[in-house]
């Protein structure tokens, strides 16, 4: 039997709703094998970051080659680095590896406000990461950094996609959580044309992990083979499932249902 193999590189989040866990998670849930490499330990729940406590560069090295040497990866998701040091061995690894489905997550800030990637890490993701990334999965915070520019409207979305895919980035996802429009919109340029996903906004606080589910569901699809756009609209699917089967867990932002996408796909009510 051959599966397909999917590796993040990302941070722990005790509460288990983003980082490495919401990762495995919809790895498993979207039928691949599910690797990790860890960058840093977050203590963490729902109403926030409590503690963040990096690993030594060698640490996350160590678990890349571990990988790399043996198992192998079909895609690679990358979530908080941290570091320009972490960022830059993580990059040096992609090519040591030769690997090509490397979708990049930008994670720099929690939804708490606690900062997961160093001011002057920035400056390392866009020259050392977006060139190796089949896909680069922005919030508008994150796009309006790594753009240099505000986003207001649709165009600016456009406008920032555009400049990301000239720092290197073959695909760009622009999410639109962050936006207002009532029918929420993630937009998907390939260097030739836009595609539109759309999807109700759902009104609910629990949404802890949305950005590194949707990513995720994206590496999984990209692991088993499928094309970029593909995989963006089976990650619309599987986070819109997700956000929409609420858990009520914890009392803050909860996490999402990864196996929500699951139940739908067998009928499960
Ligand atoms: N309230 C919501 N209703 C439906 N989908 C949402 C909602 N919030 C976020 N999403 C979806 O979750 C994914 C992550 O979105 P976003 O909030 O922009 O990123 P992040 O979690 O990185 O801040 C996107 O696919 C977006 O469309
Ligand atoms: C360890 C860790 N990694 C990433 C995040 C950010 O997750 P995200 O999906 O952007 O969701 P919110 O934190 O914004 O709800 C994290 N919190 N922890």
């Amino acid at each position: 039997m051959t599966i397909g193999k999917a590796l993040t590189i990302a941070g722990s989040d005790s509460g288990g709703g983003a980082g490495i866990q919401a990762d495995l998670k919809t790895f498993q849930e979207l039928n691949v094998f599910g690797m990790s490499a860890i960058t840093a330990v977050t203590a963490q729940n729902t109403l926030g970051v409590h503690g963040v406590y990096p690993l030594s560069v060698e640490a996350v090295v160590k678990q890349i080659e571990a990988i790399g040497t043996d198992l192998g990866a079909d895609a690679v998701k990358t979530g908080m680095l941290f570091s320009s040091e972490i960022i830059q061995a993580v990059s040096e690894c992609i090519i040591r590896f030769k690997w090509e489905n490397i979708v990049v997550d930008p994670v720099m800030i929690a939804k708490g406000g606690a900062s997961l990637l160093q001011n002057e890490a920035i400056a390392a993701l866009k020259k050392h990461l977006l060139p190796l990334a089949m896909v680069i999965t922005p919030n508008i915070p994150e796009a309006e950094v790594l753009a240099d520019m505000s986003i207001d409207t649709i165009d600016d979305r456009l406008e920032a996609a555009k400049r990301l895919h000239q720092l290197g980035a073959k695909h760009v996802v622009m999410k639109g959580g962050h936006g207002r429009e009532e029918e929420l919109v993630d937009i998907l340029y390939d260097g030739v044309e836009f595609t539109y996903f759309k999807g109700k906004r759902m009104v609910t606080k629990n949404t802890h992990g949305t950005g590194c589910t949707f990513a995720a569901a994206v590496t999984a699809e990209l692991a088993k083979g499928k094309s970029v756009k593909h995989a963006v609209e089976t990650a619309k699917r599987f986070i819109q499932a997700a956000i929409e089967d609420d858990l009520e867990i914890g009392s803050g932002h909860g996490p999402t249902n990864h196996w929500a996408y699951q139940k739908r796909q067998r009928g499960v009510k």
